[in-house]
């Protein structure tokens, strides 16, 4: 299924807070709902966002009246997209990759303008695609025979435009006849392990092991698995990476049991803006979501919470970085350069 589509300008988008009891779409016809679909997370994922907020900006091109400044206009719906979510890169490359193209044709009569911004919210959804099939295709390299993989919270399909980042090698495993079984984390607060990558790859006839967070150093000092692969929301210019919070935990474990940690990204997700990941800002969300699971609460209602949505985990930690352009290993300050340099 599709994390989102485009249809009679409406934005069609998977409620992913449903799943996996409901597969249902809301249709998104203005920029603020699509704002309000990244905030509630009935969109999440990294690239996902991106090319949510990349429609979101067309949606606000529809929307705009005559007796406005399309410039300022258009400003206003960039930064209420962009203030929906501090972590990943992603949404921003997205939405700055969207004015760029607004800046290109702004003279223009409307229906051009609107028609090129739409053209390249569609270049920005089908590429992410492309670029993940390639990052599994260049993981296939680190995935032994009869692998028993690992991975945290959800980099698949519903994490992106579609075949996933950290999933998209588990895909590429097991077409290349390579993989034995997932150990998926279920990743609370919003348990984005259980609730999407179990669903995910049950759906694809993948073998998947659920398991709660706090069991992933036994099933490792049992021997079960033979590496991690998790996705990012944010690889700054030395290789430290961004992602769910636990992944940070995850490569300490990896580390002390000798196994293999590695990050699958695109090059959307690079940012070398930032010199190290003490420079990412890491979102705090509502406490309610570590209080409650679902509707029901699981703690007194008025105890204190820190609920960071995402930690920081070290270059030294991270074996290697599974990118669109290949594999990027140590000195990553130097490869990363080397690969991404240019952009
Ligand atoms: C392919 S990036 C997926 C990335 O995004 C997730 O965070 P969230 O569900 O809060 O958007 C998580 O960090 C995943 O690894």
């Amino acid at each position: 299924m599709d994390t989102m589509y485009w249809k009679d300008n409406t934005l069609f988008l998977l409620d992913q807070t449903k799943l996996p009891i409901e597969v249902t779409y809301v249709k998104l016809k203005t920029y603020e709902e699509v704002a309000e679909a990244i905030v509630s997370m009935k969109v999440r994922g990294a690239p996902a966002i991106g090319a949510a907020a990349a429609y979101g900006m067309v949606l606000g091109v529809m929307g705009f009246r005559n007796d406005q400044n399309l410039d300022n206009y258009l400003r206003n719906v960039y930064e209420t997209l962009k203030n929906t979510r501090p972590t990943a890169v992603n949404l921003f490359w997205a939405l700055d990759r969207m004015w760029k193209k607004y800046l290109e044709v702004k003279n223009q009569n409307f229906e051009e303008i609107a028609k090129a911004l739409l053209n390249e919210a569609k270049s920005i959804f089908y590429e992410d695609i492309e670029l993940n099939k390639k990052i599994g295709a260049y993981g296939l390299e680190v995935v032994p025979e009869n692998a028993s993989i690992l991975t945290h919270c959800n980099a698949g399909a519903l994490a992106t435009a579609g075949y996933g980042t950290a999933l998209g090698v588990v895909r590429a495993a097991f077409a290349a006849g390579k993989l034995k079984r997932v150990f998926a984390d279920e990743t609370r607060p919003l348990l984005q392990g259980a609730r999407l990558t179990a669903f995910e790859l049950l759906e694809d006839g993948i073998d998947v092991t659920l398991i709660c967070d706090n069991m992933a150093g036994y099933v490792m000092s049992l021997g079960l698995v033979d590496l991690v692969v998790v996705g990012a929301d944010r690889v700054t210019a030395n290789g430290d990476v961004a992602n769910k919070i636990g992944t940070y935990s995850l490569a300490i474990l990896a580390k002390e049991h000798g196994i293999p940690f590695y990050v699958a990204a695109p090059y959307s997700t690079i940012d070398l803006n930032l010199n190290s990941g003490k420079d990412i800002p890491i979102e705090e969300r509502n406490p309610d979501e570590v209080r409650k699971i679902g509707d029901r609460l699981i703690a007194p209602s008025k105890v204190k919470v820190f609920n960071p949505a995402f930690d920081v985990t070290p270059a030294k930690y991270i074996t290697g970085i599974i990118t669109d352009r290949g594999i990027v290993r140590p000195p990553y300050r130097e490869n990363i350069k080397k690969l991404f340099g240019g952009n």
